[in-house]
C-alpha cells in the first residue's frame, strides 16, 4: 500500500462513472444499483453513480438507466470533479486509452476489463496511475469472474511462480466443447457463443487467439514480474482445428483445448526467459483442464513453494465479468476514501521473451502413408534426422487407409516443425492430416 495523492481532499462518498453500457457495463450498472447498500457498507461510504457514457442514447440496453445519467460525452464525464472512480467497459484501444489516461490525470481511480489495451500499452497506463497516486485494477480482464490476477499480484507474491497454463477464452472453449461433445460445426457454435454474450465485439479476437494472447501477456507479466506485451506472445487460434483433429484427440483419450501458457524457461544465453504462447493443444481427458466445459475458464498455476493451484469459474458473460469489476471497485473505492493505493505494477525482473522456435514442446502428428514395408522406419528416420525422439507410434487402417499417429517426446518447436515439413516432402507420405501440440502429460 502507498499513499494516494497528498493534495487529496477527504471525501465521504465515492462518485462513480461507467464508460460503456454493453454486455458487461449493463450488468455493472445493475449491480451498482441492486447492491448499493451492501457495497456502501463494504466500502465505508456510498458509491454514487454520476453518469453512464454510451454511444447512442436511444440504443436498447439490458438495464434501465435514468436518462439524466446517460451521456454520449465520455470525456466530459471523466473530467467532472465529482467523479472519483471510472469504470471502463467500452473495450478496444481507442477511445478507451485516452479516457483512462484522462481519468487518472483528473484524479480518479480506474477499474477496467480491457485486456486488449492492457496487453498492448499496459506500461503507459501503470505509469499514469503511479504518477497520479491512483489505483488501476483489472481483475475482469483475465478469466472473467475468476480471481486470478489478485492471487498472482498479492497472494502468491511471496512465492516463485514457474508456470501458468490456462483456458482463458470462453468463446473458443465453448466452440471446441460443442465440436467435441455434439460434433457441432464451428460457425454454429460461434453464433451461439455470440448470442450468449461471450464473444468480443469482433469475434476474430476470440477465434484467432488475440484475446487469449492478450490475457497470456497479462498473466506472464504478473507471474514473472516482467513486461510482456501481446506482440511477444506466440499466437495460434482455433480456425484451423478440424473435425479430424478432434476425432484424432478422442482416439488418443485426449481433448483439444485452446491453451494460454506462460512459463519460465532457460534462453540459449543461460539466462531465465519467459515463454508465452497461445495455441490449440491435445490434453489427456484425465487432466483437470480437460473437464473445463462450455464457456468456463480455468488457470493452472505452478509455483516453487505452493506446488499446483487451479482457479476455475465463469470466464465470460456480462454478470460474471461484472462481479470481478465490482470486486475491484470496492477495493479501489476503499483506498480512495483512505487516501491510499494498492500495490502497483511489479516489473523489476526484466526478463527476455523466448522465441517460439526455442520453446520446448511435444507434437502429435497423424500421417496418411502407403502401407508397405519400411514405411515406419522411414518415418522414424525423419524424426531422428531432426533429433526428435518418438514417444509412441500407432498404426491404424491398412492399404489405402493406412495411417500412422506419432507422438513425440519434448523437442524445440523449431525441430518439431522442421520434422513435419520433412514428412510432407516424403514420397511414402500421402498427407499429414493432423499436427497438434501435446500438453499436460509427462
Ligand atoms: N463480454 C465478456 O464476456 C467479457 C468482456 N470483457 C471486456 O469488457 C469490455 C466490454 O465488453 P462487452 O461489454 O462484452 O462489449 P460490448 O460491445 O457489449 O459493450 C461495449 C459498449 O461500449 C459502447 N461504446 C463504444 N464506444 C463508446 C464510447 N465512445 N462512449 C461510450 N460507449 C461506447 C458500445 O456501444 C457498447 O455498448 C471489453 O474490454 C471486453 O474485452 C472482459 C471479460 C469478459
Ligand atoms: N470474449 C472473451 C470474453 C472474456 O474475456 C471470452 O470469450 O473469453
Ligand atoms: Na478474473
Amino acid at each position: 500500500m502507498s499513499s494516494g495523492n497528498p493534495g487529496d481532499k477527504p471525501i465521504d462518498r465515492v462518485g462513480v462513472a461507467v464508460l460503456g453500457c454493453g454486455v458487461v457495463g449493463s450488468q455493472v450498472v445493475r449491480l451498482l444499483h441492486e447492491q448499493a447498500s451492501d457495497l456502501a457498507a463494504r466500502v465505508g461510504a456510498p458509491l454514487e453513480l454520476k453518469g453512464v457514457a454510451v454511444r447512442r442514447l436511444d440504443a436498447p440496453r439490458d438495464v434501465d438507466v435514468p436518462t439524466d445519467l446517460l451521456t454520449t460525452d465520455a470525456m466530459g464525464l471523466v473530467a467532472r470533479d465529482d467523479v472519483d472512480l471510472v469504470i471502463e467497459v467500452i473495450g478496444g484501444i481507442e477511445p478507451a486509452r485516452p479516457l483512462i489516461l484522462a481519468a487518472l490525470e483528473n484524479g480518479a481511480s480506474v477499474v477496467t476489463a480491457n485486456k486488449a489495451l492492457l496487453a498492448e500499452d499496459g506500461p503507459t497506463l501503470y505509469e499514469a496511475a503511479e504518477k497520479a497516486g491512483r489505483d488501476l485494477y483489472f481483475e475482469a480482464a483475465v478469466a472473467g469472474a475468476i480471481p486470478i490476477l489478485r492471487p498472482l499480484r498479492e497472494s502468491l507474491s511471496g512465492d516463485r511462480v514457474t508456470r501458468v497454463m490456462g483456458i482463458v477464452n470462453g468463446t473458443t472453449n465453448y466452440i471446441l466443447d460443442k465440436m467435441d461433445t455434439y460434433g457441432s460445426g464451428f460457425e454454429e457454435a460461434l453464433a451461439e457463443a455470440q448470442e450468449l454474450g461471450y464473444a468480443e465485439a469482433d469475434p476474430t479476437a476470440d477465434v484467432e487467439g488475440f484475446d487469449a494472447a492478450a490475457k497470456a501477456a497479462i498473466l506472464a507479466s504478473l507471474a514473472f514480474h516482467t513486461r510482456v506485451t501481446a506482440s511477444d506472445v506466440h499466437r495460434e487460434g482455433i480456425t484451423e482445428v478440424t473435425a479430424g483433429d478432434v476425432a484424432s484427440a478422442t482416439e488418443m483419450g485426449s481433448v483439444v483445448k485452446l491453451l494460454a501458457i506462460a512459463e519460465l524457461n532457460e534462453a540459449s544465453s543461460g539466462e531465465s526467459a519467459v515463454s508465452a504462447r497461445v495455441h490449440p493443444a491435445m490434453i489427456p481427458r484425465s487432466h483437470p483442464l480437460a473437464s473445463v466445459r462450455e464457456a468456463y475458464n480455468a488457470v493452472f498455476v505452478e509455483s516453487e513453494a505452493a506446488g499446483q493451484l487451479m482457479f476455475y469459474g465463469p470466464g465470460a458473460g456480462g454478470s460474471p465479468t461484472a462481479s470481478a469489476v465490482l470486486g475491484d471497485v470496492v477495493t479501489a473505492a476503499r483506498h480512495r476514501l483512505q487516501g491510499t493505493t494498492g500495490a502497483g505494477e511489479s516489473s523489476y525482473a526484466d526478463r527476455a521473451v523466448l522465441p517460439m522456435g526455442e520453446t520446448l514442446t511435444r507434437y502429435h502428428v497423424a500421417i496418411d502413408v502407403d502401407d508397405r514395408a519400411g514405411v515406419l522406419a522411414a518415418v522414424a528416420t525423419a524424426f531422428a534426422e531432426h533429433d526428435v525422439s518418438i514417444q509412441t507410434v500407432r498404426q491404424e487402417g491398412r492399404g489405402e487407409d493406412a495411417q500412422l499417429v506419432v507422438v513425440s517426446h519434448e523437442a524445440t518447436d523449431a525441430q518439431l516443425s522442421a520434422t513435419v515439413e520433412h514428412l510432407r516432402t516424403m514420397e511414402i507420405v500421402r498427407d499429414v492430416t493432423s499436427v497438434m501440440r501435446v500438453e499436460g502429460t509427462e
